[in-house]
């Protein structure tokens, strides 16, 4: 999305050009794909407790960096506060950091909100490895815009509001969808009912891992 001339800027100054680290090489990897507010993040804490794999947000690390009140978290806020995506190297450097850091630790690793762009998806796999599943969590647009309102009553997020929420559903269904189209074609893809209560969903998110055993 336009990001090439904006990545030299943003890439991390303490990673030149390192080799593919070892440690996450044979890491088992799963992307979990869906709208905003489709209930990404409620799936991910359950996988962490019955199977013992790191969630990695793309999302709360771009957050967490934002709430440091670094000079490169302003610059970051002013383009999430606007539903935009954030350029790709910014944003695939602190995830493969992230992985670094739990690698010794983790059973596997749920990449959460990323690929937002099949370019994202083709870096990663590039940078670290290729997925073994993509969950992808399905619902309704009205759910999400219902869920996203709700969830602004008390998340903080300065994105949680009417106007970005429907950039960030504009967006998602422009450029993260045919993310869930790309690895299709390799069958990798569950899709998941999110329309359900949250212990259904999981049910069914459950049924998806269990199956890559
Ligand atoms: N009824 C119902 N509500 C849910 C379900 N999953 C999530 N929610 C609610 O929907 C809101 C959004 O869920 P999140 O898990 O934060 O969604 P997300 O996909 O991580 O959203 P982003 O961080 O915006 O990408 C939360 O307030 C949840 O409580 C579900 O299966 N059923
Ligand atoms: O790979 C990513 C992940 C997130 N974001 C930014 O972070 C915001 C919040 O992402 P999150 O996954 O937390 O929420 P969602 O937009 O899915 O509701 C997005 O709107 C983007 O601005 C981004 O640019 N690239
Ligand atoms: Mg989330």
């Amino acid at each position: 999305m336009g990001q090439g001339c904006f990545s030299a800027l943003w890439r991390r100054s303490t990673h030149p050009a390192d080799p593919q680290p070892d440690k996450i090489k044979d890491a088992k990897i799963i992307f979990v794909v869906g709208g905003p507010g489709s209930g990404k993040g409620t799936q991910c804490e359950k996988v962490v407790a019955k199977y013992g794999y790191t969630h990695l947000s793309s999302g709360d690390l771009l957050r967490a960096e934002v709430a440091s009140g670094s000079e490169r978290g302003k610059q970051l806020q002013a383009i999430m506060q606007k539903g935009e995506l954030v350029p790709l190297d910014t944003v695939l450097d602190m995830i493969k950091d992230a992985m670094i850091a739990k690698a010794d630790v983790s059973k596997g690793f749920l990449i959460d909100g990323y690929p937002r762009e099949v370019k994202q998806g083709e870096e990663f796999e590039k940078k670290i490895g290729a997925p073994a599943l993509l969950l992808y969590v399905d619902a309704k647009s009205e759910t999400m815009v219902k869920r996203l309102m709700k969830r602004g009553e008390t998340s903080g997020r300065a994105d949680d509001n009417e106007e970005t929420i429907k950039k960030r559903l504009d967006l998602y269904y422009k450029a993260t969808e045919p993310v869930i189209t790309f690895y299709e074609g390799r069958g990798i893809v569950r899709k998941i009912n999110s329309e359900l209560a949250v212990d259904d969903v999981f049910a069914e998110v459950s049924k998806a891992i269990d199956g890559l055993k």
